[in-house]
């Protein structure tokens, strides 16, 4: 596979973010690299960008090459920031994750439709200086997305479970029994340390965003099965990468180039600061996100 490499003029439609143990997406062609610069840093590596089932698509690796960036130091800002300013309008985002129910099992699909954000220490938005802007996050995933993600998985032949919460802890550990049974007790379907702030800020970047979660492992709840370590994961991960290599090619083959929904209009009344009050620097640091609302209300006067 050769590869060129720079920004200049890299676009894309369909975003991929890869979670633990997918780390490319094989099947692209015409592959080049973008180092993207961001406001907000640099992404977790270089964005690529290909084709797959006649789609403009970009696949960036959440934990970087080498699986270098832990949940908590993952510059989630910089990395969805970094596939809005190519051009994404909609974001398939994979990750692995531990069942908290019986009927989820290893190795079934998890297209979660909510999120409860457990997490401690992470940026968790674009507008945390100068800017205030409160989108809403009733429903975070994009139920368009999610929709066609469902038909794609049963079209590939693996267990679908549509909808459910995922719950989001700050990891690096895995939870304790105690904290496991207590999530439990709030009926989430699954757990993860990655889905949260991502989610939010696909939300606030206007992309549309769901998830596609891989079930490695029963947490620690399980009476009969062992407790979740990295080792057992990464087997079944093996199998799951597999999957979901052949599911991520279906479900872009399905999608539409542009999404058109509501997702992209998440902004649209959201931001409460008067444009007039917003300095020059945090305009140009946001333009990407809010040029088009905060320079037409300024032209309305
Ligand atoms: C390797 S197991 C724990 C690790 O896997 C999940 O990451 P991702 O969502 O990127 O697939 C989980 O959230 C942890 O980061
Ligand atoms: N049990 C678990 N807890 C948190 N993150 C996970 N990722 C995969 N399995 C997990």
């Amino acid at each position: 596979m050769s590869r060129r490499s720079g920004a200049g003029q890299a676009r894309a439609d369909i975003g991929i973010i890869g979670g633990s143990g997918l780390y490319e997406m094989e099947g692209l062609t015409q592959v080049r690299e973008a180092r993207i610069k961001t406001p907000f840093g640099d992404p977790s590596g270089p964005v690529i960008l290909g084709q797959l089932e006649g789609r403009r698509v970009a696949f960036l690796a959440r934990h970087g090459q080498g699986h270098r960036f832990s949940p908590s130091t993952i510059n989630y800002r910089a990395n969805i920031y970094a596939l809005k300013a190519i051009g994404v309008s909609q974001v398939l985002s994979v990750s692995a994750v531990g069942s908290m129910r019986e009927t989820i099992q290893p190795g079934h699909v998890v297209l979660p439709d909510q999120f409860l954000d457990w997490t401690k220490r992470r940026a968790s938005t674009f507008f945390d200086a100068d800017v205030v802007a409160h989108v809403g996050l009733a429903e975070p995933v994009c139920g368009r997305l999610g929709q066609i993600v469902e038909q794609a998985t049963r079209s590939v032949g693996a267990v679908a479970h549509r909808g459910g919460s995922y719950l989001c802890i700050e990891g690096p550990q895995f939870s304790t029994k105690a904290e496991s049974h207590l999530y439990r007790s709030w009926h989430v379907s699954v757990i993860g340390m990655t889905n949260m702030p991502e989610a939010k800020l696909a939300r606030e970047a206007e992309l549309c965003y769901a998830t596609i979660a891989l079930v490695t492992d029963y947490d620690c709840w399980h009476e009969t099965e062992e407790a979740v370590q990295v080792e057992a994961i990464l087997t079944v991960l093996r199998q799951n990468v597999l999957l979901a290599k052949r599911l991520l090619r279906e479900v872009v083959g399905q999608l539409e180039e542009k999404a058109v929904c509501g997702c992209q209009q998440a902004l649209k009344g959201a931001i409460i600061t008067a444009p007039e009050a917003i300095p020059a620097a945090a305009r140009t640091r946001l333009h990407l996100l809010i040029g088009r609302y905060i320079e037409a209300k300024k032209g309305r006067g």
